[in-house]
């Protein structure tokens, strides 16, 4: 635990999206939802005009990270891009994309430099970089490819959806679904399960965490006759993590592990792929649910909803899986050093 807690930050996010309106709403919210100090990295007269835009009385202060702490009870602290953002809300345009990964370098440049504890990414939408050229599926790997170059040294990314009544990780994540069967590896499997493990334990305080694994086909394929993948590749997997002293059940038919008393058994469900995850956990926590990287060494969480175009602007986005993840954030930013 460190003596001093530090900041976070939030990243700007898709600017035409609804994360302006959740900082904002955040910040807002910040002495009832008790939330630590954050700071967004992002164009400060956007902020202002959406803030005047709702009719909201958000003082925006353009800030170093050293001042977070003490403009924060004040104002809204914002660490300036180099560019500036012209956003139409729920009209993403991918002549934004460079100050959306602008904001995105800065906050990794500043965690790993030791000036914030952990960061928040709002919500990018994956299509609108790919058409600026954007090389990477989300922020999961950009992350891992950014703190790899600083660092010279390989991170295995994994994405865990995280609440109080269900934490999902899927294997796969953002492929389409007609690839998985071959993306799927026993090596795959237990490189994520020894990380999930490790960081349980080691982030979230878990002395012995308990990890169930999904089959990939019906009824965790029916003894091969409903698919090979179950017994080929999922259960030598459950035979090597057992091997390494974590308590692993599984393959488990996908279908009946995510009811309320299945869920008692497990701190983590592992899913062959990112829908049998996250269908479930939004279906549970949409409101209440965080997406949290693992296998990083920093801490990054974010809401699990994306950019909702459909509704930006408007208004009546909810904060409450934005400040679930700040809370998140500052609760395993604040624990320990990087496992
Ligand atoms: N961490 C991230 O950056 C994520 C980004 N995305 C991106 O978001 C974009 C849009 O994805 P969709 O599938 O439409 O999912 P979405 O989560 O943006 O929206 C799904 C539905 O939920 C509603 N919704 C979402 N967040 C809400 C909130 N805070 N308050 C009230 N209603 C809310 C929306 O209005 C919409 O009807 C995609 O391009 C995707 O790549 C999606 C998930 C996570
Ligand atoms: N469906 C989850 C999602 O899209 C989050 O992706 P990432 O941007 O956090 O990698």
């Amino acid at each position: 635990m460190t003596g001093h807690r530090r900041p976070l930050l939030l990243t700007q996010g898709d600017p035409a999206g609804i994360g302006p309106e959740l900082t904002l709403k955040a910040w807002l919210q910040r002495t009832e939802a008790s939330l630590p100090p954050f700071a967004v990295i992002a164009d400060p007269a956007h902020l202002e005009q959406a803030a005047r835009s709702f009719g909201w009385d958000v003082p925006i202060a353009p800030a170093e990270p050293a001042d977070i702490e003490s403009v924060f009870p004040q104002a809204l602290p914002v660490i300036p891009l180099t560019r500036s953002v012209v956003a139409h809300a729920g009209k993403p345009d991918a002549a934004n994309a460079p100050s959306v990964t602008e904001s995105i370098e800065t906050a990794v440049r500043l965690v790993q430099g030791g000036s914030a504890a952990a960061l928040v990414t709002n919500p990018i939408a994956k299509h609108v970089l790919y058409d600026a050229g954007f090389r990477h599926p989300g922020h999961t790997e950009f992350l891992a490819a950014l703190a790899s170059g600083r660092e010279g040294k390989a991170y295995h990314p994994v994405m865990m959806l995280w609440s109080e009544q269900l934490a999902v990780v899927p294997v796969t994540v953002h492929i389409p679904l007609s690839s998985v069967p071959s993306a799927l590896t026993t090596d795959l499997i237990v490189l994520t399960g020894r990380i999930v493990a490790r960081e349980l334990r080691e982030r979230f305080g878990l002395p012995h965490p308990r990890l169930a694994l999904a089959g990939l086909n019906p009824h965790a394929g029916e003894n091969g006759a409903m698919g090979a993948e179950d017994q080929d590749i999922i259960a030598p997997a459950v035979a090597i993590l057992r091997t390494d002293g974590i308590e692993v059940a599984g393959p488990l038919p996908a279908d009946t592990m995510f009811h309320a008393r299945a869920r008692q058994r497990y701190d983590a469900a592992l899913a062959m792929y990112h829908d049998q995850a996250l269908i479930p956990i939004k279906t549970i926590a949409f409101d209440e649910a965080v997406n949290v990287t693992l296998g990083l060494p920093f801490v990054r969480t974010s809401p699990d909803h994306g950019t909702a175009f459909d509704i930006a602007g408007q208004g009546i986005a909810r904060p409450d899986s934005l400040m679930a993840a700040i809370r998140l954030a500052a609760r395993l930013g604040n624990r320990s050093e990087a496992p």
